[in-house]
């Protein structure tokens, strides 16, 4: 009886979004208390014992004055990052469903800085993700000498990649054909490789012309993703440093297409893409630190796009 009390916690309430597969629990911590430690996040992760995500997204009041909400994200790892580009679209579109806001261009507080959510009447979102950092202090070789291109040995093996912080930091190699490009085994490596101390998202990117391109990222903390927007937009960047491509360019990922835009050094990225609500659901929180014991149930709704 005493064993059962201690393991009833609160019930949480969420809700599971995709932004072109690129899945999340995304959590409204305004109006419900939250807080999970990194190996309950890595439970809910799971996808064949947890709800199945690569990001969790959390939605907290604003802790600066000119802007709507704070936005933390974390890995399904368990670790806390800065930014997330899919996951900026679904918390657009997760605060206007919810009723929390009603204003149409968002102003969100992310670990690195603020970014501008716009909410179209298609449903689709425009995000403006900042001026991107080509010397990143999170990819120190890149601090050391800026350039476009950095060679980094993997294995014996020289690998050349540009280095793009877009708020979290991402290492891009430009190849032939994604469909044959060693994500799976190039991406971990890279992304623990010793120059990454902060790790990085790798991302494999296939030129197709000047304005559209293919792009496979291993993400930090994740695993190869589905999509990734932030490593759209820093594929767009070091392809246009690379003079590859031009400032607009439809870039095609695994679970559908981003259309980034860059007018170039000093100026924001520019990321359009859809949002889509899965189902909302809650779960029972284990109610004393020991305890891993969880229940859940999900609501299905209507796919929203
Ligand atoms: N999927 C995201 C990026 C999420 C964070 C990333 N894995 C990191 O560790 O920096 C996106 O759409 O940008």
């Amino acid at each position: 009886m005493n064993q059962q009390r201690r393991s009833q916690g609160p019930l949480l309430r969420f809700t599971k979004m995709h932004g072109l597969g690129n899945d999340f629990m995304v959590v409204d911590a305004i109006s419900q208390p939250f807080r999970l430690r990194p190996d309950m996040i890595r439970d809910l992760a799971n996808r064949n014992f947890g709800i199945g995500f690569d990001q969790l997204l959390v939605v907290e009041p604003p802790g600066l004055p000119d802007v709507d909400f704070r936005y933390r994200i974390f890995n399904a790892d368990g670790t806390e990052v800065e930014q997330c580009g899919n996951g900026a679209r679904c918390f657009a579109r997760f605060v206007r469903d919810q009723r929390l806001t009603n204003k149409k261009v968002i102003r969100v507080q992310t670990a690195k800085g603020v970014i501008e959510l716009r909410v179209g009447r298609d449903g689709m979102v425009m995000v403006n993700m900042g001026v991107p950092e080509l010397n990143p202090p999170a990819i120190p070789f890149a601090a050391d000498r800026r350039k476009d291109v950095y060679t980094v040995d993997v294995d014996g093996q020289t690998v050349e990649l540009s280095a793009v912080s877009m708020g979290n930091p991402h290492g891009v190699l430009v190849v032939d054909d994604v469909d044959t490009a060693p994500v799976g085994t190039l991406g971990p490596k890279l992304e623990r490789h010793p120059r990454f101390p902060a790790r990085a998202n790798i991302g494999f990117l296939q030129i197709l012309d000047r304005s559209h391109a293919r792009l496979r990222v291993f993400e930090r903390g994740a695993g190869e993703t589905l999509a990734c927007g932030s490593g759209a937009c820093a594929a767009v960047v070091a392809g246009c440093l690379r003079g590859l491509l031009d400032h607009r360019v439809e870039v095609e990922l695994r679970g559908g297409k981003l259309v980034i835009e860059w007018q170039g050094e000093g100026t924001p990225v520019m990321m359009e893409g859809p949002a889509t609500s899965v189902f909302e659901g809650q779960l029972r929180l284990p109610g004393d630190s020991g305890s891993r014991r969880r229940k859940g149930s999900g609501r299905p709704h209507k796919q929203r796009s």
